[in-house]
């Protein structure tokens, strides 16, 4: 991978996560069936601490291309510029939960945990109230595949909050689930409170009704390359005026 990002140190106020003129290519090589393609041109994105960022856009438009960069990885074989402030201290659940298939669960939750070094007993407590919390009491000895998607899904969940880093990376977190499990999981975001833990999230969805429910700004990358076509904050009480305008800004032909 080529790169010119140059990256700094994350502050501690102000904020989180910053990515400025941020483009992101994949050169087309002998061996790729397509050509070079530009994942990300020029994305401005400003994540604060406490806020709850949503991103969502079209299929292949550089959503997750771009939770990579925040996440301070380098996108595999692409080329990477622009500016970021990114740093350790965020949680990254790619799409794909990434379970050991040779650790029961438990032992999955704490891997996190465990790079970050946090102490043992500590983290097995609080590995374990939440394994009550996101309805996975009982199944702590399992093994990977001995679970539902859906309870895949929330074990990952799970092993990327149980650190504590300030800036959770979410990447269609609730995909796999049912709709009953995953407004339940939404409510329990959205009872996160962020602002009081430092805490950001970016959250990668294409449910725009998620989006709405859960995030503070709700950001619409276009078809690829993707850009920043609407960043729009997300009135608490009016939501049904801003779900027609990112509607809109989704499908600007295909009316609300
Ligand atoms: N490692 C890679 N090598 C080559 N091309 C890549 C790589 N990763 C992503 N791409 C390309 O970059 C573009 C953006 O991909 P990305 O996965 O970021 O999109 P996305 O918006 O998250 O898609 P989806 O909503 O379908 O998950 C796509 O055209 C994809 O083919």
């Amino acid at each position: 991978m080529t790169s010119s990002l140059s990256t700094e140190a994350p502050p501690t106020s102000g904020p989180a996560l910053e990515v400025a003129g941020l483009t992101v290519t994949f050169p087309g090589t002998g061996r790729r069936a397509v050509g070079e393609v530009v994942a990300l041109q020029d994305v401005d994105l400003r994540v604060r601490v406490g806020e709850f960022v949503a991103v969502v856009g079209p299929s292949g438009c550089g959503k997750s291309t771009l939770l990579r960069v925040l996440a301070g990885l380098t996108p595999t074989g692409g080329s990477v510029s622009g500016r970021a402030v990114v740093g350790a201290a965020t949680a990254w659940m790619p799409q794909r939960d990434g379970l050991l298939p040779w650790r029961r669960a438990l032992p999955n939750a704490l891997v996190g945990a465990r790079i970050a070094g946090l102490d043992r007993a500590v983290a097995d407590a609080r590995a374990r109230a939440l394994f009550d919390e996101f309805g996975l009491a009982g199944f702590e000895r399992a093994w990977p595949h001995e679970l539902s998607g859906g309870m895949r899904q929330r074990l990952a969940l799970l092993r990327t909050c149980l650190p504590g880093r300030p800036v959770l990376l979410l990447d269609e977190p609730f995909g796999a689930l049912d709709a009953i499990t995953r407004r339940r999981m939404n409510a329990w975001l959205a009872g996160l409170d962020l602002a009081g833990h430092g805490r950001a999230v970016v959250l990668v969805t294409h449910d725009v009704d998620e989006a709405l429910l859960l995030a503070d700004r709700v950001v619409v990358l276009s078809d690829r390359p993707g850009r920043v076509v609407l960043d729009l904050p997300v009135p608490r009480d009016a939501t049904d005026g801003a779900r027609r305008t990112l509607l809109t800004a989704l499908d600007p032909r295909g009316g609300a």
